[in-house]
Order: structure tokens, then sequence, then C-alpha cells
């Protein structure tokens, strides 16, 4: 029998996030509250009305002009304890979604124009997941978290990103990124830093085949060796409509079970796909490429993990053998432990699941 989950039903279910940026998923009023300490001007300081103005700013249909409203984000993110603060209600946030597992990226470099150096900067973030976590714990809704450091991609400071990754990998750190603005970036600038991280067996995605095809899915697996793909939605532009042959790459992609961390509504804004009913999402999972939802930017999209799965439910019909489905394969390409990871699986997501099914 097929039953269509409600949003209530969604909430509750565990779910596991790999692809969400930190300061892409502030709270509004946190942004008040911070912007009013430092004097930063705001284009709204009604949370409500800020909240509306990020999803509207951010619904441009281009990739740049979507990054260019995190310079309110960012600029309120310039001292240990707003960072820290930002980083526990991220964890809480999550964890009142349940959301079970999640990894959270941010650019280190982005967040010393305070003074703080970049081991100081991921410190505070480290801290304020910790200190998330423990009272999502109390409160019932236990989270993992797991901590990627990105690079930006236009910028030079990816080796020393790659080095301080490894440094704190035994402290919360899982892995490591490149995001940015993709067209006339491509991930090949920053060989030296992946090149490095596969010397030191460490584990990293790339920002890839978002605004830009297939170049840059096939440089960030083949030159840079990437674990996953940062979107990755481009890959079908290697698969024939109709028939739905793949094109080499595509094979590959789907072959090696490369893990595609896509973000429908995300995506929707950045003119990346033109509706949810539209995105490529539904031909990937019919292929079974190996498909995760993701939410990329909370704040931006005015989305949560639950509502990216209740918007896939609505356009595709999808239910709960989906929804596990996404879960599983999400918990499967995670950058923790092999042993961390089925223990989440077999303790946590297939029992919840098996009582839905
Ligand atoms: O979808 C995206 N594509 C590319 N870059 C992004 C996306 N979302 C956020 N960022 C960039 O990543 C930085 C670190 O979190 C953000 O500041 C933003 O510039
Ligand atoms: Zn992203």
């Amino acid at each position: 029998m097929h039953v269509t989950p409600t949003c209530d039903e969604i909430v509750k279910a565990p779910k596991a996030l790999l692809h969400d940026h930190l300061d892409g998923g502030l709270r509004p009023a946190t942004i008040v509250e911070l912007a009013a300490e430092i004097g930063h001007e705001l284009p709204a300081t009604d949370p409500r009305e800020l909240g509306e103005w990020f999803v509207s700013a951010a619904d441009s249909g281009s990739l740049e002009r979507y990054l260019e409203t995190f310079s309110h984000t960012v600029a309120v993110m310039q001292t240990a304890p707003a960072l820290r603060r930002v980083a526990r209600e991220c964890a809480l946030d999550l964890a009142a979604d349940g959301v079970v597992y999640a990894e959270v990226r941010y650019a280190p470099e982005q967040h010393l124009t305070g003074g703080l150096t970049l081991p100081e900067v991921v410190e505070a973030v480290l801290a304020g997941f910790a200190e998330g976590s423990e009272q999502a714990a109390a409160a019932g809704t236990p989270i993992r978290i797991g901590t990627l450091l990105t690079a930006m991609r236009h910028a030079a400071r990816s080796m020393e990103i790659a080095e301080l990754s490894t440094a704190y990998r035994d402290a919360g750190v899982v892995g490591f990124d490149i995001a940015g603005a993709e067209a006339g970036y491509p991930p090949t600038r920053h060989l030296d830093a992946f090149e490095y991280l596969q010397r030191e067996n460490f584990h990293f995605t790339i920002h890839a085949g978002e605004a830009f095809g297939l170049p840059s899915i096939w440089q960030a697996l083949q030159w840079c060796g990437a674990d996953r793909l940062g979107h990755g939605v481009r890959i079908v532009d290697d698969i024939e409509p109709g028939t739905g042959a793949l094109g080499r790459l595509a094979g590959y992609v789907r072959d090696k079970r490369v893990p595609l961390e896509l973000c429908p509504s995300s995506n929707v804004q950045t003119g990346a796909a033109a509706s949810i009913v539209e995105h490529p999402i539904g031909l990937l999972r019919d292929l079974r490429f190996r498909v995760t939802v993701n939410t990329d930017n909370r704040l931006m999209s005015g989305t949560s993990m639950s509502r990216e799965m209740a918007l896939l439910v609505e356009a595709f019909g999808w239910g709960w053998v989906e929804l596990q489905w996404f879960t599983i394969n999400a918990m499967k390409s995670a950058f923790i432990p092999f042993d961390e990871r089925l223990t989440i699986i077999n303790e946590v997501i297939k029992p919840a699941y098996a009582k839905l099914l």
C-alpha cells in the first residue's frame, strides 16, 4: 500500500544531510541581533521581513547573484562568540527538524575580518556544534554533526584550508570542499590541495555541475579525485533524453556510485532547474544514481530538510520507500568511518522507517 507521508511525519522521520552551509542557515532573528551589536546595516530589521528578503534576493536565476546575499550572513560571523552561537543554533535547528546526521560546511577564510585566526574560527564553530548537539540530545533529538571546511574557488587559500582540515580531523572536521562561483573557476585550479588530501587519506567533495556543466564534473572526478559531487545535477547533460542512455561520464558516475548532493530548491533559485517537478532528481532516481537530498542554504531557500522531502513527495508522488532510500544513500556516502555509518543506519534509520513503510 502506498502511503503519502505528511509534513509532520517527515519531520519525525530520521534524516541525513550532507550538503548544508553554516553561513546559509542562520536564523533571521540571530542575524538581526548580531548585526545590531556590530552596527552592520541590513536590508530589513524585522526578522520575518529579513527572512523573506533573503529568499527573494536569492531567487535570482543566477548563482552569482544568489551568492551576493551571503555578504550579510558572513558579516555577522566574525567573532568567536558569534560563530559559536550560529553553530549551536544550526545544530539545534537541524535536530528539531529530525536530522540525525549532518555535515555542515563553511569557509574559514571568510571569517577573519574581525581578527580571528583560522584555527580560532574552526574551534569556535566546533564548540558551537558540540554545545548544540549536547542540548539537542538533552531535548530528546540527538544529532551527530561533522564539519566540512570549504575553500573559496576564486581565492588562493585552498592548500592552507586543506591543511587546516587535516589538522582538525580528529576534532570533528570530516572533509573538505570548494565552493563559490563555478564558471571561470575550474576545480583544477586547486589541484595541489586535492593531491595533498589524497596523500593524507582524507575525504572531499567539490561543488561541480551546478552553474556549469559536464567539464566541471569531469574535472572534479577525474583530475581532482572528488569522493562526492556538490550538486552534480548537470550530469543529466550526459543522459540521452527519452532513452535514458548514459554517456561515458554519466556511466562512470553511476557505476562508481558517486554520491550526488542534490539540492532541489537551491537549484530552482539559481536557475539550474526550472521547477521542482522538472528537477532531474526524478530521472536520476529512476536510473538509480546514488542520489541524496540536501538543503544547501536553509535561509536563502526558506527551507529545511523536511520541507525539501515534502516538496519531492508532492512533485513526484514519492513515499517512505524513496525517503528511506535517500536517507540511507546519504548515510552510506557520509565522511565518518564505516562502522559509525552502519550504526546510524541499523540502529536509527532502519528501525524508524520500518514502522513507516
Ligand atoms: O550552491 C552553492 N554553490 C556554490 N557556492 C555556494 C553555494 N552555496 C553557498 N556557497 C558559497 O559557499 C560559501 C561557504 O559556505 C558561502 O559563503 C557561499 O559563498
Ligand atoms: Zn552548496
